[in-house]
Parts: structure tokens; sequence; C-alpha cells
């Protein structure tokens, strides 16, 4: 199950939870009202066989897949990736990943620029909208592998903060103040 939380700005290890104290949890719908961020709760065990991830690629046009390993044997250029996941940043598309072993964090800027940290599991499927500042670590763990999807040839480029003058971001900020629905 998803756990979504208010981080602290006092990070001394981006691999710990850094909650604040006390702890602030949020909701996954209260995650989508004050981000845009989605979340969806697949079967880690069945999601080959069981037709969910089939039918959310499909309504949503992702048409490109591939698997991304994030270990210190299996990624190419560790550190400097690690370093560039977790480097502030928005991309033109959004980020959709869907966690099948192992696990890590995403964090996302709230309409207030607070952090909220997102854990991941195997089994869920995040979806991190275009033009929205995030990054992402491993936990304690060092170890993820996730699929992820795309409409059409992927790309992975980021833009770091700040990007404030793309179209991508003041059309974030656009629907972020209507009120993601
Ligand atoms: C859990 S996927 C690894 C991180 C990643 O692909 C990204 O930040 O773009
Ligand atoms: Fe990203």
């Amino acid at each position: 199950m998803v756990r979504v939380w208010y981080m602290t700005n006092d990070i001394i290890d981006q691999r710990l939870e850094n909650h604040l104290d006390p702890p602030s949890y949020l909701t996954t719908d209260e995650l989508y009202k004050s981000t845009g961020v989605e979340f969806f709760l697949l079967n880690a065990k069945t999601y080959d066989v069981d037709g969910v991830l089939d039918k959310i690629r499909k309504d949503r046009g992702y048409n490109y897949e591939d698997q991304i390993t994030c270990s210190k044997e299996c990624l190419p250029d560790y550190e400097n990736k690690l370093k560039s996941f977790f480097t502030e940043h928005l991309h033109t598309d959004e980020e959709i990943r869907f966690i099948v072993d192992g696990s890590g964090y995403f964090d996302v800027r709230d309409g207030d620029d607070r952090w909220i940290r997102i854990e991941v599991v195997p089994g869920d499927m995040i979806v991190i909208p275009s033009g929205i500042y995030h990054r992402f670590t491993l936990d304690m763990k060092n170890y993820v592998i996730a699929k992820r999807y795309f409409v059409g040839e992927p790309v992975w480029l980021p833009y770091n903060r700040p990007s404030d003058e793309m179209d991508v971001r003041k059309n974030y900020l656009r629907k972020l103040s209507e009120g993601f629905k």
C-alpha cells in the first residue's frame, strides 16, 4: 500500500523517510488534488494476466514500455544517474512508473512548494504530470525495478529547476490553479 507524507526540509540522508515532526500523511486523493499526481494500485503478482495494467495502457495510449533496474550492479553510471534523479526537475511529458520489485521514493512539490514524499513498492503505478517539479531516490535497500511507459517515442530529458518559463510549467500551474478533478 502506498504511503504519502509531507517531508522535512532538513534532509541528512535522502534515503531515509524524512518525515515532519510529528509525521503528516496524505491520502492518494489529497495527493491528487494538491499535485495532480495519479496513483494506481495493481496486483504485483497477477498484473501481467489480470488485464488491469493492459486497460490503463490502452485507455491512456501508453504504447511504449521498457524496464529499468536501479541498483549499483545493474544501472550503468549509477552514482551520476541517482544524483540526476534526485536533482529537482520537470519533464515535458508525464513520468509513468510501475514498480515490479524493490522500492523507492518519488518527491513532488505541492502548490505551496512543500515537498511531498510518495513511497512506491511492487504493484504501485504512479503518473507524475508534465511540468511538476519532482525528484526520485532509492531507499536504504538501494534497489528498484520499474516499468516505464510513454505515449510515442520516449523523451526522458529532465529540465532542472528553475524552468519556470517553459510552456509545460505554465500549463501545469494553470491546471493546478483550476483544481484537478
Ligand atoms: C523508479 S524508476 C527510477 C527513476 C526514474 O526512472 C526517474 O526518476 O526518471
Ligand atoms: Fe523525472
